[in-house]
């Protein structure tokens, strides 16, 4: 076990899917594992394990913020032995566009929170998802029909910021999609790790157009990011 985990080594699976929602982990573990067995409940942070296809499938929820996702993040990677990693998350639309319930496929993640990069120079910089996962899951979303965005993706530390809309700006110029809170963080573990990191967002806001998805809504809206992580996590090894 680990200050975060009470799992043993071994109760995770070589891939991880990774939603910031510890309801999400849950209703993923329901929706599409066979036999899931809970394997962490430290601090409500909810771990599942299971089969998926007959293939051993992992899921863990991380929180909200990079703080709070590099703990598990590192867990997972340091001491689990875990090899990918596929966050699960939701996301703001930064224009009009990017429509609510829609998914987006995280290109390349510009982070906006610069402080969590001084420490060591690892989260300070654009940074990418593994690019055979990234291959899959466009083939994937495609293949099942699946309505995406794929591009470049912000990520703050800040939900409620005052310039709300107004700081993305420079990230909207460079064709910025959506924004979340974790994927730059994800990317630089991952890389820091030499592992594998997709992540897939659904959009539950729009920052440009002030519309909000009710948290009512929230387990059927992920249906499409569940079953494409899943597709992924069984095909792209
Ligand atoms: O729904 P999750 O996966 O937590 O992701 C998003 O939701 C949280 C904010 O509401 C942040 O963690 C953000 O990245
Ligand atoms: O980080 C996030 C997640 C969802 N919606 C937002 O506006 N930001």
């Amino acid at each position: 076990m680990t200050p975060h985990i009470e799992a043993d080594r071994g109760d995770y699976a070589d891939t991880v899917l990774l939603p910031g929602d510890p309801q999400r982990a849950e209703w993923m573990a329901r929706t599409f594992l066979e036999a899931p067995r809970c394997v962490n409940r430290r601090r409500g942070s909810l771990g599942f394990t299971g089969l998926f296809r007959g293939q051993p499938v992992s899921i863990q929820a991380t929180g909200i913020g990079v703080s709070s996702f590099l703990i598990y993040a590192h867990e997972l990677l340091g001491y689990y032995g875990v090899r990918t990693l596929i966050r699960t998350g939701t996301c703001g639309g930064l224009s009009a566009e990017v429509k609510l319930r829609s998914l987006v496929i995280s290109r390349w993640a510009r982070p906006e929170n610069t402080e969590n990069g001084q420490v060591f120079g690892l989260y300070d910089a654009d940074a990418g998802p593994d690019a055979g996962l990234l291959a899959c899951a466009l083939a994937k979303a495609a293949e099942l029909g699946i309505d995406h965005h794929a591009g470049l993706t912000a990520c703050t530390d800040i939900f409620y910021h005052p310039e709300a809309h107004a700081r993305y700006a420079e990230a909207r110029a460079l064709g910025a999609l959506a924004v979340d809170m974790e994927t730059s963080a994800l990317y630089r573990i991952a890389a820091h790790f030499g592992a594998r990191a997709l992540s897939l967002l659904t959009v539950v806001d729009n920052l440009a157009t002030g519309e909000l998805t009710d948290y009512s809504e929230r387990q059927e809206l992920f249906a499409d990011m569940g079953r494409l992580a899943f597709e992924i996590a069984a095909e792209g090894r």
